[in-house]
């Protein structure tokens, strides 16, 4: 049985196989610029962040319906309950969607259909099937994509307003390095005053100053990535001492050299500093592994011990946006502590 856990970054977008992206291509009458899925496997060769986005906007091309959206998802929700994810916080990319004249409405309720609401307090009877979705209870997080103007992210967030009861927060993704935090200032204070909650990507390719510049101008909660904190030792004592949650991908920061092997990733060290970390797949479908794979990865590579296993998971579900729920955290976070390790936790 895999160690109970939940995912906080995971882009629904990257989570598109090559099988699905070909199967949806078919479907739609889209021709994709490779002959087979082997072909599209072996694109799967990044050098950095922007050689993978590149790709993953690219093969967006073949998500053009409600369903197709809905498949998605599911596929997703399939894979990550077969590795022990009970609780998924999951971001979709409204803006890569809208420039190809594919609306909000259709992204949204096409998501909804697959994760429904189920495990949300807010769910009616009905909705409460907890099959359908594979048992996941979900939240939905809007990125904004950030080498896309402020002006744009603004229009997005009011694109969404339609949407906001399915919406859980905001966050801000893509290209990082040039595009700062402060640049969105705007628009993360117009989600505040909606009741949105708040994260963003920093420090995964951008500099330490660009964490610092997430939590004190656009006031998140939780990092996403954060790696390069590590360079700045006043800002690890900040994040330990307000505890911040840091939602890291090791399997994604191998694959986009953010890192130079699995071996060498300072997880162990976050850990040791204190850092509240957290372990989730980004994209799944493109840096060779599901949440549990991410797992059983710094397992073994790490050889990280039972006790800080336990760790990651616990803070998972502590940094995770359930407090509309306490008695579902408190349920999931007694699984984890209940739960006899065997040989593998994926
Ligand atoms: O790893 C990522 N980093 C930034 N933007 C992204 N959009 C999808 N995945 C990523
Ligand atoms: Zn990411």
């Amino acid at each position: 049985m895999p160690l109970p856990k939940a995912e906080l970054h995971l882009h629904i977008e990257g989570t598109l196989e090559p099988e699905l992206a070909f199967e949806l291509a078919a479907r739609n009458g889209v021709t994709l610029p490779y002959a087979t899925t082997d072909e599209l496997r072996k694109a799967y060769d990044f050098e950095d962040l922007q050689s993978f986005l590149n790709l993953y906007y690219e093969l967006m091309a073949v998500l053009r319906t409600e369903q197709d959206f809905a498949d998605l998802a599911n596929a997703y929700l399939a894979r990550a309950a077969a590795q022990g994810v009970r609780h998924a916080e999951i971001f979709f990319d409204p803006q890569a969607h809208l420039s190809r004249g594919v609306s909000m409405g259709t992204v949204v309720e096409g998501l909804w259909r697959a994760l429904g609401s189920w495990g949300s307090p807010r769910a009616s009877e009905a909705e409460r099937g907890g099959e359908r979705n594979h048992g996941i209870s979900t939240r939905l997080i809007l990125c904004f994509l950030r080498d896309e103007s402020a002006e744009s992210a603004l229009e997005t967030l009011e694109a969404a307003k339609p949407y906001l009861d399915r919406i859980t927060g905001v966050g801000l993704d893509s290209a990082e390095v040039g595009h700062p935090p402060v640049k969105f200032r705007e628009v993360y204070e117009a989600a505040a005053a909606l009741g949105l909650r708040r994260v963003a990507h920093a420090g995964e390719e951008g500099p330490p100053a660009y964490i610092t510049e997430a939590l004190d101008v656009l006031g998140v909660e939780r990092v996403d990535h954060g790696l390069r904190c590590m360079e700045d030792p006043a800002l690890v004592e900040r994040l330990v001492r307000e505890r911040i949650p840091l939602t890291l991908c090791p399997l994604s920061n191998v694959r986009l050299r953010t890192v130079d092997t699995l071996a060498d990733h300072p997880l162990p060290a976050m850990l040791d500093a204190g850092l509240m970390c957290t372990v989730n797949s980004d994209d799944p479908a493109y840096f060779g592994g599901y949440a549990g794979d991410n797992f059983t990865a710094v397992q073994q590579t790490l050889g990280l011990p039972e006790d800080r296993l336990r760790e990651l998971a616990r803070n998972s579900f502590l940094a995770s946006f359930l407090e509309d729920d306490e008695e579902r955290r408190a349920r999931y976070l007694a699984e984890v502590e209940a739960y006899e390790f065997g040989d593998a936790v994926s």
